[in-house]
């Protein structure tokens, strides 16, 4: 009996060390979100992905004169407040837009991105984006749309192609269009700081779980 008491409480306080330990690792710990960036190619999917890490870490991105073609995945990581963003970055050529399904179950939210100052290739993006919008493994993600390029004198406004891309017919998902240069940084802070709003959330949030990553000193 005296064994069984002191084995009781032993167990007892192992079990309040265990809790407590876990308790302050989540207290220091930061939400992380997966945030897929697609788009057709040239679209300035990488150039966009430079900018943010030099917009939000101390490490300067790659200039836009050294980023090729993308092939493979481009991964970012940056700190949004107390919340940690994963980017990950696919080609838009298309051949390779059918490895972008292989990442749609694990993100958080989609950032799509057009090339504002080339009408000629809307129509190219447009079906893109719906294809990736019906996929069911996206369902319930909140879609940030980017009209990049605005520092090019011919690029269409957030208005004009947010009329094209016939976005009303989005119905429930949770979307925004703004109008960014990932050149000079023009609406990136905006976008992101809505999408971590978002997210955080976003009943897909639930679903998916944010993962907790290690606290960073
Ligand atoms: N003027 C201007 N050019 C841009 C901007 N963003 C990207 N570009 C240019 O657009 C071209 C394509 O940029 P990328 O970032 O490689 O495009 P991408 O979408 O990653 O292309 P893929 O990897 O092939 O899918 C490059 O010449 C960039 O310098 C921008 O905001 N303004
Ligand atoms: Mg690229």
């Amino acid at each position: 009996m005296e064994i069984e008491l002191f084995e009781c409480e032993l167990s007892y306080r192992v079990g309040c060390c265990k809790v407590f330990l876990f308790d302050v690792k989540y207290m220091f710990s930061k939400t992380e979100f997966h945030v897929l960036i697609l788009g057709i190619d040239k679209a300035g999917k990488t150039t966009l992905l430079e900018k943010l890490k030099s917009v939000y870490s101390n490490l300067e991105g790659l200039p836009p004169d050294r980023i090729v073609p993308t092939v493979g995945l481009n991964i970012g990581r940056i700190e949004v407040s107390n919340t940690k963003l994963v980017f990950w970055d696919l080609g838009g050529q298309p051949g390779l837009r059918s490895i972008w399904e292989k990442y749609y179950e694990e993100a958080h939210a989609i950032i799509f991105v057009i090339d504002a100052a080339c009408p000629s290739r809307f129509e190219d993006s447009k079906s893109a984006l719906e294809k990736v919008l019906r996929h069911e493994d996206l369902q319930g993600a909140p879609l940030l749309v980017l009209a990049n390029k605005q520092d090019l004198a011919e690029s269409v406004s957030a208005e004009e192609l947010a009329r094209y891309l016939d976005l009303k017919k989005l119905d429930e998902r949770v979307y925004m269009l703004e109008a960014v240069s990932s050149y000079d940084g023009l609406g990136i802070k905006e976008g992101v700081e809505w999408l971590v709003e978002v997210m955080e959330r976003s009943k897909r949030t639930e679903m998916l779980g944010a993962r907790i990553g290690p606290a960073s000193v």
